[in-house]
């Protein structure tokens, strides 16, 4: 088995009801892909998404879980409560998550088992900061990132990996891609000693992908698919990426 292809959009805190209009046109251009499509918008859209999506190999997925089944927890969400919704995936362990809610390593990996035990696929992201790049510091963090976020349950029909520089995301910049093809390959080797598949999981790159550069990232060893933000929000940027993907061997 070869890792599956992957094109994933992240809507982030972006869209509405009327936004789904852009489903029914990606469902109409792109819905029988030879690759797997994923939409993550705000959980209060996942729902009727799905329901958009009907037949159509377009997988919705939540952008977050709690790590505990029920509770008082206000405001937030279960693996349980997103996969009832209609998702099949949930991303976990986002920079802006890290940032924003300081989620640690151990949270992200906590909330990983929560969605595996739930039968969601956890879309894992890890990435450096800049002052990291510069500092040299790169594999250290993504290193750390893996074994501290992966649980052991992992494997490539439960887990998807996302390296996410903190830097490329919303920036418009992009690592090389000599620097992708080093970090991919790097994780590639550091999850063989984790998971007992891991040439099979998919690995994705996320940091202002676009149309105009999908298809030189798409050649890069070991990048099987996209983590995609801001070009994830119109049918026809998101659409242009598929086809990129697709016509990547
Ligand atoms: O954070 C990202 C996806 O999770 C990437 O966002 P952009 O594609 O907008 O840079």
């Amino acid at each position: 088995m070869a890792p599956r292809k992957l094109a994933a959009g992240n809507w982030k805190m972006n869209g509405d009801l009327a936004a789904l209009a852009e489903i029914d046109s990606l469902c109409g251009t792109h819905g029988n892909a030879s690759c797997d499509i994923l939409i993550c918008p705000p959980a209060v859209l996942i729902h009727a998404m799905k329901e958009r999506v009907g037949d159509h190999a377009i997988a919705i997925g939540g952008q977050d879980c709690h790590a505990k089944p029920s509770g008082a927890h206000t405001g937030d969400i279960s693996a349980a409560q997103l996969k009832d919704a209609g998702a099949s995936h949930v991303i976990l362990g986002h920079s802006e998550r890290r940032a924003d809610h300081g989620e640690t390593d151990a949270d992200v990996a906590q909330k990983a088992s929560a969605a595996f035990d739930a039968g969601l696929v956890a879309v894992i992201c890890v990435g450096e900061t800049e002052a990291e790049r510069d500092a040299g510091q790169t594999l250290d963090v993504i290193g750390r990132q893996l074994s501290g976020s992966v649980p052991q349950a992992a494997h490539a029909g439960n887990c998807v990996i996302a390296y996410e520089p903190v830097w490329a995301i919303g920036t418009g910049r992009t690592p090389t891609n000599d620097q992708i093809a080093e970090v991919h390959a790097f994780m590639r080797n550091k999850l063989a000693a984790a998971v007992a598949d891991a040439a099979d999981i998919s690995l994705l790159y996320g940091g202002s992908v676009k149309p105009a550069n999908a298809s030189e990232i798409f050649s890069i060893a070991h990048v099987d698919g996209a983590l995609v933000g801001g070009a994830s929000l119109k049918a026809s940027d998101f659409g242009a990426i598929i086809s990129a993907l697709d016509a990547a061997g």
